[in-house]
């Protein structure tokens, strides 16, 4: 099943706030995460390897399905516990000049090398509900929400897609 992924202002039916608020939310996630949170903002690194690209990364990079990807999957904990499920895919060829910062990031957030370049452009965010097959088995949920967008500086073309585990945003952050 490949999720509509819909023009964040558009979807049939958005999600209800503070849900949706954080679904368009431009700035960091990072930022955003560690503020809501109790000084306990850390990202858990999954794996971080070239992969064949799904068809939905695939469509959205304008590459042939299945073409090899750099792919990194992370979790990032806040409040006392994994909050969002995020995995970003670029074309090996565009990585650019963040190909070294990129491969050894570790743990430290993807978020601090995109939001403190000012030639990395963000592209507009969209949504959709994310197919539960294709979280970790340990996060999956029918029906959980996600948005992804689309970083570049002509060279890097990176797609970052996001998904808020289940019972994040909490009301009120
Ligand atoms: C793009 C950002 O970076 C975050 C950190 C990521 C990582 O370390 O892999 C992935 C997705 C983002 O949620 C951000 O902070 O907004």
């Amino acid at each position: 099943m490949l999720p509509d992924w819909y023009p964040a202002d558009r979807h049939p039916a958005p999600p209800p706030e503070p849900l949706f608020n954080w679904l368009c939310h431009e700035g960091s996630l990072t930022q955003r995460l560690t503020e809501a949170g109790n000084r306990d903002f850390r990202v858990e690194l999954l794996q971080q390897a070239p992969q064949p690209a799904r068809e939905d990364e695939a469509q959205a990079l304008g590459l042939a399905a299945g073409a090899p990807v750099w792919t990194r999957e992370v979790l990032l904990h806040t409040a006392g516990a994994p909050r969002v499920y995020a995995r970003s895919v670029a074309p090996p060829s565009a990585l650019g000049n963040a190909e070294v910062a990129l491969d050894n990031l570790g743990t430290t957030s993807l978020g601090h090398l995109l939001f403190r370049n000012p030639q990395i452009q963000r592209g507009p965010i969209e949504i959709s509900r994310y197919p539960a097959a294709w979280l970790p088995a340990t996060w999956r949920a029918e029906g959980l929400w996600a948005r992804r967008s689309h970083f570049s500086d002509g060279a890097l073309q990176l797609l970052v897609c996001e998904v808020f585990l289940q019972g994040w945003p909490a009301a009120g952050t």
